[in-house]
């Protein structure tokens, strides 16, 4: 394309935003839970749909929300992925090795990589990715520690367009080459800043790779079973790299990469080396081996073969496996039939990578290229591809391809002048020069990996289990609350409005009895620097000696008062009662609080935040004794208008809420705008086929026929157009001048048609899951389309969940804290006045 018009500012104006924030990954060492509009609030973030789930942990679309920029302002709801992740789980962990097959002569697993599955590809992944940032690779960008629940909460960039998918229910390809092309473009990108940096991603994949929301770009994700090599990372710097501690154990360990780790099928030849030869009697594995998708399995020690060495080369086989992928709807190896399992066994897959050649279909990709087959004629139209294909799925990692040479990679008979990975590009010489990996290196230091997350500990928490089942044999079901003692000015509120629109005005609370009243306080978000808090900032909460703490925190809050601009106004209520739930709220000196009734309301015209604490958590605290305070200094942070206005106040009726009601007033908040229009458009323009609506088909998108405007087309995957007409990739950084668009209410969602398309029960080759899709699953699919429509469901579904909770087991209860959900003790005010915990 020849040099482009600046977009007109109109089109500007509605360029997507990239949520982008200077400075390191934060650490949060504290957790605060909100109820925003209904839907629960973890610190700044309010949590909407589930988009995804892994091994470890559930993968959550929320809002960053920033009360300090003006309502409606794009910029004050951005969205986010949040990562929740369960740190000690010693259940599952023991479910999980009981589900091991017990195979004689199947690789073992040592105990000590057992227990530290989840832990360790925890704090690896942390460590490793809060030092990442380039434009193809997903950022981090915030851990919230919460010590309490032992939970992670790791706090991602939003990656609204979900996994690349890559094949329809008959394995036929649903890509073109062109797009495939912007993808491994992209990916390219992103694998060698990370390969620059020293880390092999180790599991790339389609699924691994997820998209924008506007399918413009693709990031890499995923780093659960990356490996930080300091070896690779001083050969990329030309051994000149003197940034690390030499004498750090963990990235002096090149050990783990001797543990098998990914997908099979995307497995690297010398992963799997002890296959390299035909191995007769191939060992079946269940099903269960089969389903996890992203294994980390100890190789034999006694294997006699000699283990070639595993480098970065690895991902760039993986990287070939997935275009492959991309470009013929089915992955090249596949595990021989007829053995015991319904798809083959995991064995007979790897002797199938170490030996077999890979068959080439007639046609690529979903445009039907002709393939010219697997030793094509040079002028055959799909000759380069395959000829790049054989590069990249070269045995020999010696002989295969570099990321470099990829990208320089000239045509199978020198004809073409610009390598097939750059041939869509105006000015490719500019790219190269442009994309070369030239960032600062990283470090990933002994302390950054142990600071990942701190103090934590495989052990049964019975101390939490105990209030856990004491809190419940004395809770009492939310029906027979009496919502009358809500509505008496003179009893402060025992409950949380879960539902804000079942907020009614009543008599104005005096914000001045609100802040004199006991137990009033403000919690403030602590964070910090990537660093794990120095233990002289934990403190015990206090059992005893609550009240001078307490009169000190009411009486900053008194001063803060004063303050518009830092005020909040804290309601003390919860939208649902969860047993046992150790979240508590700190006050801003540090303490658990000991509060005795109180609240104060958090409202604004459009936007209504309630937070909900505990009562008397210093005495719940107190049975805990291992648990911490941390001490949290700084003022309070929310605007003006989160103080309550005058004549509103708000109606304690948990008992009530009903997601149907809710979702019956719901309306798009004041951020809300019509956003559906441009998103299709970005939506079709990264595809870079105006019109082609076949290729909105694979998301399930319904068209809605916007006309696409020229800034849309010149901005894809692989970069945006410089003033130069050149595509460059979106840079990260402070300069960067793009903005993720916010997550909008769309007034009218449309109905999606998210069917199980790829069908029941399924094989899929790109996370070696057999099983059957689960609702979950359709849920997590559905990302890439209209996230409101998603978070509409959601509500929905939580909603129901709710009705049922009372009569909810306490597994019920473990499986929402598994997923993340975290909610304060019930909270009844008696007669007596006193305040008890149920
Ligand atoms: N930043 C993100 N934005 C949007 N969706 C995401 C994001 N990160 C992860 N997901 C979704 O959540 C799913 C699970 O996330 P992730 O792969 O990180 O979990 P995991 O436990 O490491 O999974 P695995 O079983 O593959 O190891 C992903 O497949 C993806 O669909």
């Amino acid at each position: 394309m020849s040099a482009r018009a600046v977009p007109p500012a109109s089109q500007v104006a509605t360029a997507p935003v990239l949520f982008d924030p200077e400075g390191d990954v934060l650490y949060t060492s504290h957790f605060d839970g909100f109820v925003d509009e209904g839907k629960p609030m973890i610190n700044d973030y309010v949590r909407h749909v589930r988009v995804g789930g892994g091994q470890h942990g559930d993968v959550y679309l929320c809002q960053k929300v920033n009360p300090r920029l003006p309502i409606g302002h794009p910029e004050r709801r951005i969205p986010v992925a949040m990562k929740s992740v369960k740190r000690n789980n010693p259940r599952a962990e023991q479910l999980k090795s009981l589900r091991r097959p017990r195979i004689p002569n199947y690789p073992h697993i040592p105990v000590a990589d057992r227990l530290n599955t989840t832990e360790a590809k925890i704090k690896r992944e942390i460590a490793i990715m809060k030092k990442l940032r380039h434009p193809h690779v997903v950022r981090l960008y915030e851990v919230i520690d919460d010590r309490v629940q032992e939970k992670i909460y790791m706090v991602m960039e939003y990656l609204g367009g979900g996994e690349v998918k890559w094949r329809d229910e008959n394995s036929n390809p649903v890509l073109t080459v062109s797009q495939t092309r912007r993808i491994l473009r992209d990916a390219v990108l992103g694998l060698e800043y990370l390969h620059h940096q020293g880390i092999i991603h180790r599991d790339i994949k389609p699924a691994n790779l997820l998209w924008t929301e506007d399918r413009r770009q693709v990031k890499i994700g995923d780093f659960g079973v990356s490996h930080f090599s300091y070896a690779q990372r001083l050969a990329a710097a030309g051994g000149k790299d003197v940034d690390n501690d030499p004498s750090d154990p963990i990235l002096l360990d090149e050990s783990g990469l001797t543990r098998r780790a990914g997908t099979p099928s995307f497995l690297a030849p010398e992963v799997i080396y002890e296959h390299t030869h035909d191995v007769p009697g191939s060992i079946s594995l269940s099903s269960t081996a089969l389903q996890s998708s992203t294994s980390l399995v100890s190789t034999s020690p006694a294997s006699p073969i000699e283990r070639p060495e595993i480098t970065k080369s690895i991902d760039v086989w993986a990287l070939g496996v997935t275009l492959y992928c991309l470009l013929f709807g089915t992955t090249p190896f596949v595990a021989s039939q007829g053995s015991n399992s319904t798809h083959g066994s995991e064995f007979s897959l790897y002797i199938s990578i170490c030996n077999d050649d890979w068959p080439v279909p007639p046609v690529i990709g979903f445009d039907r290229i002709p393939s010219g087959g697997r030793h094509p004629d040079s002028d055959a139209e799909g000759a380069n591809i395959i000829h790049l294909l054989d590069h990249f799925l070269q045995k020999d990692s010696h002989l295969r391809i570099t990321l470099d040479e990829v990208k320089t990679q000239r045509s199978i008979d020198g004809s073409q002048k610009h390598p097939w990975l750059l041939q869509d590009l105006d000015n490719p010489q500019k790219w190269l020069q442009i994309t070369s990996p030239s960032s600062a290196k990283i470090n990933v230091s002994l302390n950054d990996t142990s600071n990942a997350m701190s103090a934590v500990r495989f052990q049964w928490r019975w101390g939490g289990k105990l209030v856990r089942h004491v809190s419940s044999l004395f809770r009492r079901p939310s029906s027979r609350l009496d919502p009358r003692t809500t509505h008496d000015p003179s009893i402060l509120p025992t409950e949380i409005v879960s539902d804000p629109l079942q907020r009614q005005s009543r008599p104005f609370l005096d914000p001045e009895t609100a802040f004199s009243s006991p137990g009033v306080f403000h919690a403030k978000q602590s964070k910090g620097k990537m660093k794990a808090e120095p233990s002289k900032t934990l403190k015990r909460p206090m059992s005893k000696g609550s009240k001078s703490l307490r009169s000190n925190s009411i009486e900053r809050e008194r001063g803060l008062r004063g303050n518009s601009t830092s005020t909040s106004a804290l309601q003390g209520s919860a939208p649902k009662a969860r047993r046992g739930s150790d979240s508590k709220v700190l006050s801003r000196d540090g303490a658990s609080s000991s509060s005795a009734p109180g609240h104060a309301t958090a409202t604004s015209t459009g936007e209504k935040r309630s937070r909900f604490w505990w009562w008397n958590s210093t005495s719940i605290s107190a049975w805990r004794p291992n648990k911490f305070a941390i001490q949290t200094p700084t003022a309070p942070d929310y605007a003006p208008e989160m103080i309550q206005a005058p004549g509103e106040i708000i109606v304690q009726t948990p008992n009530t809420r009903r997601s149907e009601e809710a979702l019956s007033k719901y309306r798009p908040g004041p951020d809300a705008m019509d956003s559906r229009a441009l998103t299709a458009a970005r939506r079709a323009s990264s595809w870079g086929h105006p019109g082609q609506e076949d290729n909105a088909e694979i998301i399930n998108v319904p068209s809605i026929g916007y006309n696409l405007n020229e800034h849309d087309m010149i901005v894809g995957a692989g970069g945006v157009t410089n003033n130069e007409g050149i595509t460059v990739p979106a840079v990260a950084g402070p300069s960067t001048p793009r903005r993720l668009t916010p997550v909008m209410a769309m007034a009218n969602p449309q109905p999606q048609t998210f069917d199980d398309r790829y069908g029941n029960p399924v094989y899929d080759d790109d996370s070696s899951t057999i099983g059957s899709m689960t609702q979950d699953d359709n849920d997590s699919w559905q990302r890439g389309s209209e996230l409101d429509d998603l978070i509409h469901d959601h509500d929905h579904d939580r909603g129901e969940e709710d009705e049922d909770e009372d009569s909810s087991s306490d597994e019920d209860d473990e499986d929402d804290e598994d997923r993340g959900v975290t909610f304060s003790p019930r909270r009844h005010i008696h007669n007596d006045g006193e305040q008890h915990l149920h």
